[in-house]
């Protein structure tokens, strides 16, 4: 089956769209281009279970808060980002009231996918929520989410999405009809209608995002890159397509799958952008985790550092220096010297436990084929 076919043929999808469809230049919400999506959502909706990732918070916000263009820096961001997903969520709920539709606000930090409790919960809603013929309408909880816990840009959450709810497809939907060889403001750059592989990549270059977008087609191919590697379909396209897209029409750029599915929090471990620390392993220890998949005991630990609370992701570290593992820990960054070398039997019953447990541990693997960064500045 064509990934064409797979995302026409979804029977769960997971729909992303950008500021740049949703907003005007000046900011402020474009509800009529809102409504047209909605539109070609709710259609599909009839037969599938669809999940929308809607950026658009921070771009809404501008006008309501008086604000010239989109700000620099967090505070400020997050602020437009709490007044304008007010309007956001509101136009959505609108827009899928007509459909006889009910949409639900999910917003989300990456603390709420890495840590076991939390990601339960989050599926759980997410099933409840389709299960009621709920349209879940999901953005980034850009007002809480620190650097250390952001997802970044919403390309990555829809593609973790894609995997916490076990979705068969992604779109992403964006102002720009597809992947270009070059910046398409630029003259000459032709549409990348299929990749298979990384080699059709090779020749494509990526320039900045537009005023109102945070990723740009940079971090689009990243996601697709991400989870189709994990072996979920992903067809990039223009919003204003959004009806011939979900119908599997010869429209914009699909990324075909490979790779074998991972679950989201594994996923997620092995693709995130920053740790909180390093745990030392030896030779032992290495074997044991990346090579039977063993959880991490503290007498293979020969030393640690940065400042890390128990539950956050470290990177875990071979004698080399080369990180071999990414994984959840159940200790504070203060605790680890004291236990560290030392077998279960020495420690108190209360630290007898796995530093990192298998289940909250991924082994990292490079990336067989580099994904085009930024290069152009136009
Ligand atoms: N090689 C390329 N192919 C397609 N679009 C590109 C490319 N390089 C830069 N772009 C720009 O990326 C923009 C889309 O990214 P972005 O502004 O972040 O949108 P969104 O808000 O939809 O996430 C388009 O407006 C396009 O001009
Ligand atoms: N969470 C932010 C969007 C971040 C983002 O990735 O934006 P975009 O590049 O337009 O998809 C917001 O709602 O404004």
């Amino acid at each position: 089956m064509s990934a064409r076919d797979a995302v026409a043929g979804a029977r769960r999808l997971v729909v992303k769209v950008g500021s740049t469809s949703l907003t005007s230049v000046d900011g402020g919400l474009d509800v009529a281009r809102l409504d047209a999506l909605v539109d070609a959502v709710a259609a599909r909706a009839q037969a599938t279970q669809v999940v929308l990732v809607s950026s658009g918070a921070i771009a809404a916000g501008l006008r309501p808060l008086g604000l010239p263009r989109r700000p620099r820096d967090l505070a400020t961001q997050q602020a437009a980002a709490a007044a304008g997903q007010v309007h956001l969520t509101h136009a959505y709920a609108e827009a899928f009231a007509r459909h006889g539709r009910t949409v639900g606000q999910v917003l989300l930090t990456s603390h709420d996918v890495v840590r076991r409790g939390p990601y339960r919960n989050a599926r759980r809603t997410f099933e409840r929520l389709l299960g009621l013929g709920v349209v879940p309408v999901v953005n980034e909880n850009d007002t809480v989410a620190t650097d250390e816990i952001r997802f970044g840009d919403n390309d990555r959450l829809a593609a973790l999405v894609t995997h916490v709810i076990s979705a068969d497809a992604l779109v992403l939907l964006s102002d720009v009809d597809g992947v270009y060889d070059a910046d398409p403001r630029a003259p000459g750059a032709s549409l990348v209608r299929e990749v298979t592989g990384g080699s059709d990549l090779a020749g494509v270059r990526v320039g900045k995002p537009s005023s109102l977008g945070t990723g740009g087609m940079a971090s689009k191919l990243a996601a697709a890159d991400l989870a189709s590697g994990a072996g979920v379909p992903v067809l990039v396209a223009a919003a204003a397509d959004a009806r011939a897209a979900l119908d599997g029409a010869e429209v914009g750029t699909v990324f075909a799958p490979h790779g074998p599915r991972l679950s989201a929090r594994r996923f997620w471990l092995r693709h995130m952008a920053g740790t909180r620390g390093r745990l030392h392993l030896d030779a032992g220890a290495v074997r044991a985790v990346v090579g039977r998949r063993r959880s991490l005991l503290a007498a293979g630990i020969t030393g640690s550092d940065g400042d890390f609370e128990s539950g956050d992701v470290v990177d875990l570290v071979d004698p080399r220096g080369e990180v071999v593992a990414r994984g959840v820990v159940a200790f504070d960054a203060e605790e680890l010297p004291e236990i560290s070398g030392r077998s279960s039997d020495d420690l108190p019953p209360e630290q007898r436990r796995e530093v990192v447990h298998a289940d909250d541990l991924v082994p990292v693997v490079s990336p067989p084929d580099p994904v085009p960064a930024e290069v152009s500045s136009s």
